[in-house]
């Protein structure tokens, strides 16, 4: 079977975990990245740096596919202006899922997302754009994580949870069932949240205070 020609855009770290679970995923042949034009022929694990966003448009005509591949810890602001770039150009998102992931039939995915290895997705859960769900993550039933936001590794969202959009949580962070997080918020690694958090900033802790 012919594979889909694939374009990344973003080529530092989070990339190479992306390109790990695509290759695994054996549905993409990765054409190659776009990033800063300074980085124009250097490569990421074999993959070369072909251009920047200004090509994007040449590659939809060519057929291809895209998936955003630059990370977001602190915000979700370069991801989304990428999204939004590809939009403008009525570009295919890829929806990418490890194979070593476990997603229910029961929940929903939605273009421009990627789920990494491990992952847990279970029944009623639903993931919008252009997220990333990181190694080892637990999506619990029911659960809704926004647009544009970044569950990091091996973190917990609960059952009925809402998450709204550009958010992050950090690296083992565990939210309680039945919470809501508003837009932008920023949780921190190994943080609890047991309360619903509306203002937007950071929170770190367990349970969570807002720092900033
Ligand atoms: C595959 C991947 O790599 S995905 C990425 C995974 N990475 C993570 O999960 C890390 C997420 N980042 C964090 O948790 C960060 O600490 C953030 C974003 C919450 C805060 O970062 P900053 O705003 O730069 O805060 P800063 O480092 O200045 O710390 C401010 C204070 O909060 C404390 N603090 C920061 N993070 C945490 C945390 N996760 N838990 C408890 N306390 C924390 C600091 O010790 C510091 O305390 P002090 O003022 O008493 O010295």
């Amino acid at each position: 079977m012919q594979k889909q020609k694939l374009i990344l855009i973003g080529g530092g770290g989070h990339a190479k975990v992306c390109i790990d679970v695509i290759e695994q995923t054996n549905q993409y042949d990765i054409l190659g990245i776009l990033d800063r034009s300074d980085l124009i022929n250097t490569s990421v694990l074999g993959y070369q740096i072909i251009g920047t966003d200004k090509d994007i448009l040449k590659y939809v005509q060519d057929g291809c596919e895209f998936l955003v591949t630059v990370g977001q810890i602190k915000t979700a602001k370069i991801r989304k202006r990428i999204f939004d770039l590809l939009l403008q150009y009525n570009a295919p998102l890829a929806t990418i899922i490890s194979p070593r992931s476990c997603v229910s039939k029961y929940s929903k995915i939605e273009r421009g997302t990627i789920v990494m290895h491990n992952v847990v997705v279970n029944a009623g859960a639903r993931i919008a754009e252009n997220c990333i769900l990181n190694t080892g993550c637990d999506i619990e039933h029911d659960a809704v994580i926004g647009p544009h936001t970044h569950i990091s590794t091996y973190a917990v969202v609960n059952g009925d949870c809402n998450i709204g959009a550009e958010v992050f949580v950090g690296s083992n962070a565990t939210i309680s069932n039945q919470i809501n997080i508003g837009d932008e918020i920023i949780i921190g690694s190994g943080a609890v949240v047991t309360k619903n958090i509306n203002q937007k900033g950071t929170y770190v802790g367990s349970p969570v205070k807002k720092i900033s």
